[in-house]
């Protein structure tokens, strides 16, 4: 593959990528681009090809077609590699016996990177003493961080972090989010995969949704939540929809009688009832159900389970798929 045109430093460019293991295809001709100083959220149920994606982005995989580039090149023509992308694919295991800080300091020596930068980055992750016990005790938030370091080990301008909010506690979970987002504000790419909307929402600027492989949204996160507005309960919803439109706001009635209005101005809405006479039984901002919103966009689409367990969101088989990729990749 050749260097891809039109590509800024530390923008990811997906391009007709497709991976097909047997008949299965598990990435579906997908595009989409990931911007230099954004969060963007890489989304889709288990199964649906996020890590598959990253690990052809990374070059661990071939792609079948298309391309996936990183400031226009491919993942093996990068000059610097460890210096423009760093990647934790998923919280690894490290060597029981050894602490997480020889683990890194063995890391930053083959890559010819001082020590200082090890402990700098264990400050900065929050875990400068408990990197210097042993690996083994380690729980799965302490791997994630660890793993976040290792992948800063080179100052990369793309970091590519597949679920890391897996196995945080909310505390863990808050960090991460500002640290990510103090990471973006220097200028850095940052793509994070999660099957769950809601998980990152606060996180990301951005969103890559997929199902099946296949691309199913791309956007701001702002453009996915819509317009905000207002939701009121009055006795005669019609009655006071007639009433807003002559205060030039538009409103919806929902199936539970609710009507939504085309404002955030919750004061307008309480001062337009009172003037027609109308009863307030309960007024509030209305923003988009994250939730049912993602679920309509891939609905039924997780692969890797049956209808029954995507209902009741059951663990996944994820871990034996990933154990059977070597056999495929020889
Ligand atoms: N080596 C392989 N051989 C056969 N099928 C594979 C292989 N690797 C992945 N798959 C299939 O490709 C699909 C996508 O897997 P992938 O791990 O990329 O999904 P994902 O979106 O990351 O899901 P999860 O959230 O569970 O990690 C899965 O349904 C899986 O069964």
């Amino acid at each position: 593959m050749t260097a891809t045109t039109g590509t800024r430093d530390g923008q990811i460019r997906i391009q007709g990528l497709t991976k097909r293991f047997g008949d299965f295809t598990a990435v579906d001709d997908l595009s989409f681009d990931v911007e230099p100083g954004r969060i963007t959220g890489f989304l889709g149920p288990n199964g649906a090809g996020k890590t598959t994606t990253l690990r052809m982005l990374l070059g661990l995989v071939r792609p079948t077609s298309g391309t996936a580039t990183i400031g226009g090149r491919d993942y093996a023509q990068l000059p610097h590699p460890l210096g423009t992308v760093g990647a934790a694919l998923e919280a690894t295991n490290f060597h029981p016996g050894r602490s997480g800080r020889d683990h890194l300091l063995v890391l930053a020596d083959t890559a010819s990177i001082p020590a200082a930068r090890v402990d700098e980055l264990l400050e900065l992750t929050g875990i400068p003493a408990a990197a210097r016990k042993r690996a083994g005790g380690y729980s799965m938030g302490m791997r994630q961080r660890l793993g976040l370091a290792a992948a800063l080990l080179g100052d990369p301008e793309v970091l590519v972090l597949d679920e890391p909010a897996n196995g945080l506690d909310p505390e863990g979970i808050r960090w991460l989010r500002g640290f990510l987002k103090h990471l973006a504000s220097q200028g850095k790419t940052i793509l994070v995969s999660s099957h769950l909307l809601q998980e990152v929402a606060q996180t990301v600027d951005d969103v890559v949704i997929i199902a099946n492989g296949r691309l199913v949204r791309a956007g701001t996160m702002a453009d996915l939540e819509g317009t905000p507005g207002a939701l009121v309960r009055t006795s005669d919803p019609e009655a006071l929809a007639g009433a807003l439109r002559v205060a030039d706001v538009t409103s919806t009635l929902q199936d539970d009688g609710a009507l939504v209005a085309d404002t955030t101005d919750l004061r307008l809405v309480g001062d337009v009832a009172l003037r027609a006479g109308l009863p307030v039984y309960g007024l509030q901002p209305q923003r988009a159900d994250l939730e049912q919103l993602y679920f309509s966009l891939t609905e039924g689409t997780n692969r890797n389970l049956g209808d029954a367990a995507v209902a009741v969101g059951a663990p996944t088989e994820r871990d034996a798929v990933i154990g059977e990729e070597g056999a495929d990749e020889r």
